[in-house]
């Protein structure tokens, strides 16, 4: 008998905060967390590592499907392994999302993820973070968040981002990849980006970190105390 365990769903576009947002209310609800953007980009990887053809969903499916990752907490960091190996710097890097959102495009793919997805589920609760959390995985989750900002704000929030970890990075060059990563994302057929129905959507473009959690916490509680 499966038990039912509450889920919050923080989706929106690239650099709008939901790894930041969704951690730390992971880290307060005491609840477990997925980064489904992380599964997107190892599987994205395995095809770069096998010599697979980004755009090759019937090559793709299976490597989704038998997809050997382990993701190991490690304090505030999570080590993520690849087939044995140690892929957490190479999951992170800009061309590693872009080609994440190459293999994120086709339906098939998206098929073959669903289950190793929705079995993050488990009690006391689950904090999902992602595109298709609200409207496609968890479509009964009991709080739904959409959280956006200007291309131009999340851009700059990246881009201070890789200054921070010594990368040299430039911004029209950065501002170019998340549109291009924008318009995949939001055009695709199956499960594009877009807010549920029932999200909050919050727009992050002139509201500091601290804002946002405010806001997003003040739902929850109005949420969770009406189910
Ligand atoms: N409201 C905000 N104002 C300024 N910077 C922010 C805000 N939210 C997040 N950031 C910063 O922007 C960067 C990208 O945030 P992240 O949570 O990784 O976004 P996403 O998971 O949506 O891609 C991080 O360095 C984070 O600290
Ligand atoms: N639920 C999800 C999560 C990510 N993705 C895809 O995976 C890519 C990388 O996602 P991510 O969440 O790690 O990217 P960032 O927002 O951290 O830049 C996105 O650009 C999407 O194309 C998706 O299609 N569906």
């Amino acid at each position: 008998m499966s038990t039912h365990a509450p889920v919050i769903t923080v989706d929106g576009p690239s650099g709008a905060g939901k790894g930041t947002l969704c951690m730390l209310l992971a880290d307060k609800l005491g609840w477990k967390l997925l980064d489904s953007g992380a599964i997107y980009r190892v599987l994205a990887l395995a095809a770069l590592h096998h010599g697979v053809d980004l755009e090759s969903e019937d090559a793709l499916v299976p490597l989704a499907a038998h997809l050997d990752v382990q993701f190991i907490a490690e304090g505030e960091l999570v080590k993520v392994i690849l087939e044995g190996e140690d892929v957490s710097g190479e999951l992170r890097k800009e061309e590693t999302g872009m080609a994440a959102s190459k293999v994120a495009a086709l339906p098939r793919v998206r098929e073959a993820l669903l289950r190793r997805q929705r079995a993050f589920s488990e009690a006391p609760g689950l904090v999902a973070d992602g595109r298709d959390m609200g409207t496609v995985v968890f479509p009964q989750a009991e709080v739904k968040i959409f959280l956006d900002a200007s291309a131009e704000e999340r851009a700059n929030r990246r881009m201070k981002q890789l200054q921070q970890k010594g990368l040299d990075v430039n911004f029209d060059h950065l501002l170019k990849e998340i549109q291009e990563r924008d318009y995949r994302d939001r055009n695709r057929a199956v499960a594009p980006l877009r807010p549920a129905a029932d999200a909050l959507v919050l727009d992050s473009t002139e509201m500091s970190i601290d804002q946002v959690i405010e806001l997003a916490l003040a739902h929850i509680e109005t949420k969770l105390s009406a189910e």
